[in-house]
């Protein structure tokens, strides 16, 4: 099993934040974790990268059970790709150094590099269709340029699993497409990680997720293949208002009936 969550909450201030979250993935499995704002995803991510420790209930992790595995190094298997990465870069960085920083899990480049690495990272950067931002500093690229940057760095250390958080908040239609294609792609690789991706956006759930867990308050609404859980009954009392699901080329997308 890649992640097993077992009986998760978490209490911050007297408010239950999380509540008794179970949330199991195995292997071969990719998931969209689809909530409103502040149902709870971040500090569900923050629990599973171990940034923070639940009030109750354990975490396993790619068969490590979080308080008996050393957290920092443990880490690199998990790729990251969050908007508060995205800020985290002040932008002097080449694309290709952008990429190797990955390696290390460091946001500059502080460890020693090889040539393998610098290698590697111009490969990835030419399997995403990016080479022409080999050379060109981050801040100079487009917000959807900057975004394949970061998910081609969360590869470099060719992680076990590769979190994605809201990684097409901000981009326009075409940008948003490349990179769920960009996603798609990675996701039919044999050596895939398996994909955690987090949006509020159903359009944005790409056949290559073959799981969905709805997250409400806190707690899981509704959890299992995305063919069973993306119907109108459940999302129309996800939202809270009634909504048509449509369908095409195995993509959906929803209309509120407001
Ligand atoms: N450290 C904290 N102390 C107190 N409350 C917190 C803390 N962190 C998060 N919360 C609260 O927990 C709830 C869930 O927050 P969280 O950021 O996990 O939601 P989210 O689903 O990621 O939302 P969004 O889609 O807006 O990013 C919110 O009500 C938030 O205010």
């Amino acid at each position: 099993m890649v992640i097993d969550l077992q009986n998760i909450s978490w209490v911050r201030q007297g408010k239950q934040i999380l509540t008794d979250v179970s949330w199991q993935v195995n292997r071969g499995e990719n998931w969209c974790l689809v909530g409103l704002n502040g149902s709870g995803k971040t500090t569900l991510l923050n629990i599973l990268t171990g940034y923070i420790w639940p009030s109750t209930g354990s975490v396993t992790v790619l068969g490590q059970r979080y308080g008996t595995v050393k957290l920092p190094e443990f880490r690199k298997r998990i790729g990251l790709v969050s908007s508060s990465l995205q800020q985290r870069f002040y932008g002097h960085e080449t694309a290709e150094e952008v990429v190797m920083s990955g390696k290390f899990a460091t946001i500059g480049l502080y460890d020693g590099v090889e040539a393998d690495d610098e290698q590697r990272a111009r490969e990835l950067l030419v399997l995403f269709g990016c080479e022409k931002l080999t050379g060109r500093q981050y801040h100079t690229f487009s917000q959807g340029e900057q975004q394949k940057v970061l998910i081609a760095r969360a590869l470099m250390a060719s992680p076990d699993i590769l979190i994605l958080d809201e990684p097409c908040t901000g981009l326009d239609l075409l940008a948003r497409e490349q990179v769920l294609a960009m996603i798609s792609d990675i996701a039919s690789k044999p050596d895939a990680p398996t994909l955690i991706y987090v949006t509020h956006h159903i359009e944005e759930i790409v056949p290559c997720f073959t799981h969905t867990l709805l997250l409400k308050e806190g707690t899981i609404f509704e959890t299992g293949a995305t063919e069973q859980v993306l119907h109108a009954e459940a999302l129309s009392r996800f939202f809270g208002v009634p909504v048509e699901v449509h369908e095409r080329e195995n993509r959906k997308w929803i209309v509120a009936n407001l």
